[in-house]
Parts: C-alpha cells; sequence; structure tokens
C-alpha cells in the first residue's frame, strides 16, 4: 500500500511560505497551479455532460482563489460553472480573477442571501468546496455556516478543496456544530493531504505538483509520483502518515 504523508496546518502554511520566499513562486502561479488540479480533478470524477452545471462555492481566503481559477479552467472544458463569492476580496490577484470569469460570461455572486444560495443550488449537478483550508479555525462564522448547512441539505455531490470545509484541519469532522456529519464526495488535497483527511472515506486526489526535492527533503515529505502530464494523482486508500505515526 502507498503511504503518503500528511502535513499539519502549521506545516502546510510553512511550506507555503517557503514555495514563495525560497521558491521564488509566486501566490498567482502557485493558485493557478492548485486550481488547475481541482478543475482535472472535477473532470475526472464528473462528466461534462452528467454535470455540467457545478457551482463553485468560494471562500474569503487562497482557497477560495483556488475555487476562481479553476471555474475557469471548468468554462474552458465546456461546463457551466457559476460562482459564489459572498465575502470577495478586495485584493488585485482576487479581482483579476474574477474579472477573467465575467469575460467568459461566467456568473459571480458576490452577495449573499439564503433564498438565492438555495435556489442555485436547485439548478446544479456539483458543488465544488473551496470555501476554507488550512488557514480554517472553527466553528464556521456567518453567512458559511448557513452555506454549508445549504449544501449538504442538498444532497448534491461536493469536490472538497484541501480540506472538507467546517472540518478542523488537525482533527478532523465537527461533531457538533449545523454542519456535522459532513463528508464530501470527493476530496481534492493539495501539497500533502492534512491529518483531517485520516477521516476521509471517500475518493481522494493529491494536487498542487510543485513541490522541489528540497523541500519534499526539508520536510521528510513522502508523496507519489504524478503520472505523465497529470496535474493529480489518486491517492485514495493510500496510508496516511502523520507526525505521530511515522
Ligand atoms: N502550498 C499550497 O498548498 C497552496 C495552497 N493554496 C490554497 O490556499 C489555502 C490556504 O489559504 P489561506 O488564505 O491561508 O486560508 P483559507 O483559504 O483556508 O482561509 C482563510 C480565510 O478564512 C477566514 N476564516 C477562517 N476561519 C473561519 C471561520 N471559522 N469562519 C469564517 N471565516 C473563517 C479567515 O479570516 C480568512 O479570511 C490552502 O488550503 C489551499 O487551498 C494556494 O492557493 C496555493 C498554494
Ligand atoms: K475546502
Amino acid at each position: 500500500m502507498m503511504s503518503v504523508s500528511c502535513v499539519s496546518a502549521a506545516i502546510a502554511a510553512a511550506i507555503d511560505a517557503d514555495l514563495m520566499f525560497i521558491g521564488a513562486f509566486s501566490i498567482d502561479q502557485l493558485m493557478e497551479l492548485a486550481g488547475l488540479s481541482v478543475s482535472q480533478a472535477v473532470f475526472r470524477e464528473y462528466p461534462v455532460k452528467t454535470h455540467t452545471n457545478v457551482l463553485v462555492c468560494c471562500g474569503p481566503g487562497n482557497n477560495g482563489g483556488d475555487g476562481l481559477v479553476a471555474a475557469r479552467h471548468l468554462w474552458q472544458y465546456g461546463y457551466k460553472p457559476v460562482v459564489y463569492y459572498p465575502k470577495p476580496t478586495p485584493k488585485d490577484l482576487y479581482q483579476r480573477l474574477c474579472q477573467q470569469l465575467r469575460d467568459l460570461n461566467v456568473p459571480v455572486y458576490t452577495k449573499h442571501e439564503d433564498s438565492d444560495f438555495r435556489h442555485l443550488l436547485t439548478s446544479s449537478s456539483l458543488v465544488v468546496d473551496a470555501l476554507f483550508g488550512f488557514s480554517f479555525k472553527g466553528p464556521l462564522r456567518a453567512p458559511f455556516d448557513s452555506i454549508l448547512e445549504a449544501i449538504i441539505g442538498s444532497k448534491l455531490p461536493v469536490l472538497s478543496v484541501d480540506a472538507p470545509s467546517s472540518w478542523d484541519i488537525d482533527k478532523g469532522p465537527d461533531h457538533e456544530g449545523p454542519c456535522k456529519g459532513f463528508m464530501p464526495s470527493v476530496l481534492i488535497s493539495l501539497t500533502a493531504p492534512k491529518p483531517c483527511s485520516l477521516f476521509f472515506r471517500n475518493k481522494h486526489y493529491l494536487g498542487g505538483r510543485f513541490v522541489s526535492k528540497a523541500l519534499l527533503n526539508k520536510y521528510h515529505l513522502v508523496l507519489p509520483p504524478y503520472p505523465g502530464m497529470d496535474q493529480i494523482v489518486d491517492i485514495t486508500g493510500s496510508k496516511l502518515e502523520t507526525e505521530e505515526s511515522a
């Protein structure tokens, strides 16, 4: 069985910083590669013909940015993405990503209204959960609590980006809040899985193909090779090694 290292929220943030400050990547580049991986996981799991209407739910941080990038690639593959982005970030990068989507006539909703969101869910065949990644600290604050509750209630398949939103990155699912029991259909971990993914039972991909040998060695990471030109690798059923178990 293939072994794959998990990295805690703190180590994930340290690797992210190293990629930029030592590895000389810009955040735009990393986000583009992360979002490209997400779009490939969607394409692999949910054919365009059966899952044309993808609702991409984006949070206020970089996890949301990955969703904005993924939505653009999904449009290029023939999907009809709709972006729900209720707390848009004023930073230039995010504004440009939204502009790129609007230029493709991809709807970008930047105001939250419970009834509008529920209505969007009824016309969607798949949800991309790009609400929160490794910087999430529970419990969920409004409006994301009711957004996630509505997603769960819709019973639509959910593909989560980097971590299932509402789960504690290091400890796993939330057993108390309104989103307890949330289990996405697909998870795409970026760079390396987080410890919460030990609780994940469905299809699991790894993406974010930008880690150098030097970084692998620095953080003692064991990650699988990516096949050919793929930006994703299937790690379903792999043995996930945490710092404690290694
Ligand atoms: N190297 C990589 O793997 C890369 C990963 N990327 C993606 O970036 C996210 C991490 O991004 P970051 O901006 O640090 O944080 P988040 O997106 O997880 O969220 C921060 C955002 O959320 C707010 N927030 C936190 N907790 C709550 C809460 N309980 N309720 C409401 N709001 C909350 C917080 O205030 C911030 O605004 C990683 O997971 C990947 O998806 C990069 O794109 C590329 C490199
Ligand atoms: K997420």
